[in-house]
């Protein structure tokens, strides 16, 4: 079983060492504009899979798809220097951030 911290890690040892035939060291060797390119189809998709259920794998489309997202959004990262530390700090962060929206039912729409 693979999970995120991982499959990042992998992804960073992929740049570190290249391994000919490797679907990550391909995006790595075409760069930046690839990876933004794919990012971009692998968002269409998710939309397009939440939008139209069971098309064509069945249910578990979205969920394909969302793992294809994941997957070049961690090769975005790993080429921008981005870790995934960062990320999940940055997750934390709101954590606290949106506990101040509780008690306030005026904005609970937003
Ligand atoms: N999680 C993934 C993963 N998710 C999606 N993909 C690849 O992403 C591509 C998406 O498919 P598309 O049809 O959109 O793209 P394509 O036509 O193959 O390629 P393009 O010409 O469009 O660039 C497929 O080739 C998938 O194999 C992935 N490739 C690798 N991984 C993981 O990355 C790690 C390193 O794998 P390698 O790069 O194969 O060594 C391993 O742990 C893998 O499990």
């Amino acid at each position: 079983m693979q999970n995120l911290d991982e499959l990042y890690a992998m992804i960073v040892d992929r740049k570190k060492n290249p391994k000919k035939g490797s679907y990550t060291d391909y995006l790595f060797t075409e760069g930046l504009d690839k990876i933004l390119k794919k990012v971009g189809e692998e968002s269409t998709e998710v939309i397009v899979a939440a939008k139209n259920p069971g098309k064509p794998r069945g249910d578990g489309e979205l969920v394909y798809e969302s793992a294809d997202l994941l997957y070049h959004l961690c090769v975005l990262w790993a080429q921008q220097g981005v870790t995934f530390d960062q990320i999940k700090a940055e997750l934390a962060k709101r954590e606290g951030l949106m506990s101040q929206f509780k008690d306030r039912p005026e904005i609970k729409d937003l």
